[in-house]
């Protein structure tokens, strides 16, 4: 008994015992501890007195019924409320008892309290309720599958999801929403979320409707109480849209930024109250910025604006923040390369949630770009405008939609006029058809031409006109305009025309010159060579031209040419040429001029006209003209030929006298050879020593001595013998020579009196003669000074003989040059007085010590009465001027009575003594006689 009174005590359950009427006869301490009730209270207390009356029913008919079939109740649930913890559930087994030991009928009831697990178990539904349902609505996708992919559990929004809304579960597998290619990572799957118990990640499904949607999920395994794995448990969501709205988000972003390129626009932001700002990757392009150097205030923003933009942006800014409106403007920033940008701006205020400006947001476009194409547009409109040439512009059906004012001022149509009609209004007939086939062709194939045409204006005038014409293109490569360019040619044809006459033509006759006389002389020659004709050639030349010129001045002189050209123009046929050469040189083309006498005839009839009065400046004037006359090709067969033979026989007509015709003969040609020759021997004269200076006294008449001697050159040809001045120094004044040979006499003559004074004739004093082309030297004064320097000769004992017509050539710069020798301390004695044309005034004005009175006018005195006249007024003019006087040329004794009769100071002449070498000069100087009287 003690025994089964501890084994009551261990049951956790109340027991006890109740006898046939229910009474409890015996309860363990667990029924005590259940009903709060001491022994004394529990027993004989009836055991439904514990229970409420529905449960006490149930006890009642369990003990009945185990009593009738002796066969126990078991788990009866009963609510108890008879015990003193208040109402608690229990279950209730009620097993008869038949051995006890009194023998009457009893039952044992065991009772087990399960009110706390029946409440956390109902607890527990009602959490299982509320995850049911919040499972089963959630939008999200929740499922759980095993590791065969079998769906167990899928919420509605996975049903919906996948179309299967009043599908069952167990008909769906997550492979069945798998694309073929993907089914094959399921295992793979399975094989993660088992070793690392999770998964996450995107997966795209296909929906029972073919729809592909993308799904991202977190899946988890599911272990049993034993931890087993037995499946996994996943939430999922249909993120299809958002990928679709990110990609578009990044689609527009992306194109945001090439839009911003393309538009060389950025935008940027300024968080008004963090002074943060940002701008977008087109502004750091505009700014010249490197990624990542954006600007992170304004005050970085304005240090890039041009310091003369900034107080305008920051105002502009201002005003965008007050005003709450877009703000419109231009300013130039200075990029960190130094390059300046011109940006257009747009401000614009953006108020917070409390109504305050809270967010600066700005707008910037490069427009750098475009200003520069508005300035070239608005210079190309200027220069079309302002061009001196005409602009056109058609359309592609050469209608004409513009015109310049260029346009108009050459072709007289103004730009109305000229608008909606075809080019071909200046359309001439002095242009070909060919050539405006040709000129469309190249447009058509090259898309442009130039060229010269004529076109006419509207007043009818038909103009050249340099055009040209390009066709323009439009995008697609097709001519949609063409473009022309007129330049009136007209005054540069005419300006041509003016300078191709002057070029050809003699400014002040308008007679052909030299190269257009050449032009003509040559076709002249090729056009009578066709018919086996003739031509003659006729060079006059006026003579003494240069003394009326130097007399009565050039303006004179250039009328009497102009008349002299008109002259020979009446006097000549059409077809022949009548041309200047220049000075007082005219050549004229006689075509077909029949025999030798005819063309001498024809040149007679011009020396007789050209010998009739002129009226210049209202005065008469005559001067007559020498003529000489060459025929092709008799004379010559080239043009070279032809005119130097001309020139040859008109120096022939000078020599015999002017004023007359001379024809080319081979004698004369062989008398200009002989020249030629002598021309080359005189160039080597001088380095051969052929050169030889002759002396011929001076004598004094009051003492019969010699007072000087003038230095004449001869010539020593080694085969032609000694050659006088008179046939060489013409030819080396032509050639030039004259230069070095005059060069050679003064150092000669200027020794040789040196020597002279060294034998003691210390009043010795030599003059030497100077040709008009060394006496215009520049550097004659200087080459004397060098001369007597080198030769040691004093200044006084050298007299320079100039002759009239030297000196009276350039009259001012002559007395300068006289001015410069006689400064060196030398005598000047003007030579051959008496040709010339000096007058009395000019004398006074040389600064003269001789006068030699020329040998024509001594040589008939005293018989002529008027050379004796004219050489006593000499005489007594050399004395009023203080001039010494000397007669040359005396050969008798009558001429010196009469000259020292008549008080002249010098004679020389071959009745003293004819020109002698150096040496016989000394001898008869040493010899100290006197010459007069000897
Ligand atoms: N520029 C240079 N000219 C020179 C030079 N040497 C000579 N000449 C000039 O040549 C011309 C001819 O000279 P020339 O043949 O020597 O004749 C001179 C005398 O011989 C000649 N004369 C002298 N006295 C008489 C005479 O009584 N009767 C006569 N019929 N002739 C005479 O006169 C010539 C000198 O003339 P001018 O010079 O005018 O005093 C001649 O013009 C020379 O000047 C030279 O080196 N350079």
């Amino acid at each position: 008994m003690q025994l089964y009174e501890q084994l009551l005590a261990l049951l956790s359950g109340g027991l006890c015992q109740i006898d046939s009427n229910l009474k409890i006869i015996s309860a363990n301490q667990a029924f005590r501890n259940l009903v709060q009730l001491n022994d004394e209270a529990v027993l004989g207390n009836e055991i439904c007195s514990f229970f409420d009356l529905s449960s006490q029913k149930k006890l009642r008919n369990a003990v009945n019924y185990t009593t009738l079939d002796q066969i126990p109740v078991k788990n009866l649930r009963l609510m108890m409320t008879g015990a003193n913890n208040g109402v608690k559930l229990v279950d209730v087994s009620i097993s008869p008892l038949t051995s006890l030991g009194n023998g009457s009928p009893g039952h044992m009831v065991l009772m087990r309290d399960v009110t706390d697990l029946e409440r956390s178990k109902s607890a527990m539904e009602e959490v299982q309720g509320k995850y049911q349902e919040l499972f089963e609505n959630a939008s999200e996708l929740f499922f759980v599958h095993d590791f065969e992919g079998k769906f167990t559990e899928l919420n509605r929004a996975f049903r919906r999801f996948i179309g299967t809304i009043s599908a069952k579960t167990e008909e769906i597998k997550v492979v069945d929403l798998l694309q073929p290619g993907q089914r094959s990572s399921f295992d793979n799957y399975i094989k993660q979320i088992i070793s690392t118990g999770e998964a996450c990640g995107t997966i795209e499904f296909v929906t029972r409707k073919g729809q592909k949607r993308l799904v991202e999920y977190t899946n988890t395994l599911i272990k049993d109480r034993r931890g087993r794995s037995v499946g996994v448990r996943g939430a999922a969501r249909d993120i299809t849209q958002r990928k679709i709205s990110e990609q578009a988000l990044r689609h527009s972003q992306a194109s945001l930024i090439r839009s911003q390129k393309m538009a060389h626009m950025g935008n940027w932001e300024l968080d008004l109250n963090s002074g943060v700002m940002t701008c977008s990757e087109e502004v750091l392009n505009i700014l010249g910025l490197p990624k990542g150097n954006s600007p992170g205030n304004m005050a970085e923003y304005l240090d890039l604006v041009h310091p003369k933009d900034r107080r305008k942006v920051r105002s502009d800014m201002d005003e965008a923040l007050c005003c709450q409106g877009a703000v419109h403007q231009e300013h130039r920033i200075i990029r960190p390369d130094g390059k300046e940008r011109i940006l257009h701006t747009i401000f614009e205020g953006l108020k917070g949630p409390h109504g305050r400006a809270a967010v600066l947001s700005g707008v910037l476009q490069d427009i750098t770009q475009r200003r520069l194409s508005e300035q070239r547009v608005r210079l190309l409109a200027r220069a079309f405008e302002n061009a001196l040439d005409g602009m056109i512009i058609t359309n592609e059906n050469g209608v004409i939609q513009m015109v310049n004012p260029g346009f108009t001022a050459i072709t007289g149509y103004s730009a109305q006029e000229a608008i909606g009609r075809n080019p071909s209004i200046l359309r001439s007939n002095r242009t070909s058809a060919k050539l405006h086939k040709a000129m469309w062709e190249s447009i058509q194939k090259t898309g442009f031409w130039q060229g010269e045409i004529f076109n006419r204006r509207k007043n009818g005038q038909t103009y050249p006109q340099w055009l040209s014409i390009r066709a323009i293109k439009n995008e697609i490569g097709k001519v949609s305009h063409y473009v022309g360019a007129l330049h009136d040619l007209t005054e540069l044809k005419q300006g041509e025309a003016k300078i191709a006459h002057q070029a050809l033509h003699d400014a002040l006759t308008g007679l052909p010159n030299r190269i257009f006389f050449n032009e003509r002389l040559a076709d002249a020659m090729r056009e009578v060579s066709k018919h086996n004709g003739k031509l003659a050639l006729l060079f006059l030349d006026l003579d003494n031209f240069k003394n009326i010129n130097d007399s009565l001045g050039h303006a004179v002189g250039d009328k009497l040419l102009s008349a002299t050209a008109e002259r020979l123009l009446s006097l000549v046929r059409d077809q022949d040429t009548v041309a200047r050469l220049g000075g007082d040189e005219f050549i004229m083309i006689l075509k077909d001029p029949g025999s030798k006498d005819q063309a001498t005839g024809a040149a007679n009839r011009i020396i007789k006209a050209m010998s009739q009065p002129f009226w210049i400046n209202e005065r008469e004037m005559y001067i007559t003209a020498s003529i000489g006359i060459t025929i092709y090709p008799d004379d010559g067969e080239d043009l070279e030929a032809l005119v130097s033979n001309a020139d040859m026989a008109m120096y022939q007509a000078k020599d015999v006298g002017k004023n007359t015709t001379r024809i080319f003969t081979r004698d004369l040609n062989t008398r200009i050879k002989r020249r030629m020759s002598l021309e080359e021997s005189l160039r080597n004269a001088i380095k051969n020593e052929e050169l030889e200076v002759y002396f011929q006294p001076k004598v004094d008449l009051r003492t019969g001595s010699m007072a000087g001697a003038e230095a004449l050159v001869r010539w020593n040809h080694p085969d032609k013998g000694l050659i006088g001045p008179d046939e060489f120094i013409p030819l080396a004044e032509e050639t030039g020579l004259i230069i070095p040979l005059g060069r050679w006499v003064l150092r000669n003559s200027c020794r040789t009196a040196k020597a002279w004074m060294n034998h003691g004739h210390q009043c010795m004093q030599i003059s030497v003669n100077l040709s008009p082309k060394q006496f215009t030297q520049k550097d004659l004064p200087q080459m004397v000074g060098n001369t007597l320097s080198d030769t040691g000769l004093p200044p006084y004992a050298l007299e320079l003989e100039l002759t009239e017509n030297m000196v009276m050539q350039n009259v001012d710069e002559a007395i300068n040059t006289m001015h410069r020798l006689s400064n060196l301390g030398i005598q000047l004695s003007l030579d051959d007085f008496g040709r010339g044309y000096s007058s009395l005034y000019y004398l006074k004005r040389f600064p003269m010590n001789e006068l030699k009175i020329d040998r024509s006018f001594v040589d008939d005195i005293p018989s002529d009465p008027d050379n004796a006249s004219i050489v006593n007024t000499i005489i007594s003019m050399g004395r009023s001027l203080n001039l010494r006087v000397v007669a040359e040329g005396v050969e008798t004794k009558e001429q010196l009575s009469f000259l020292k009769k008549n008080n002249c100071d010098q004679m020389q002449g071959y009745f003293f003594q004819a020109p002698i070498p150096a040496l016989d000069l000394l001898r008869l100087l040493q010899r100290g006689k006197s010459l007069i009287f000897s």
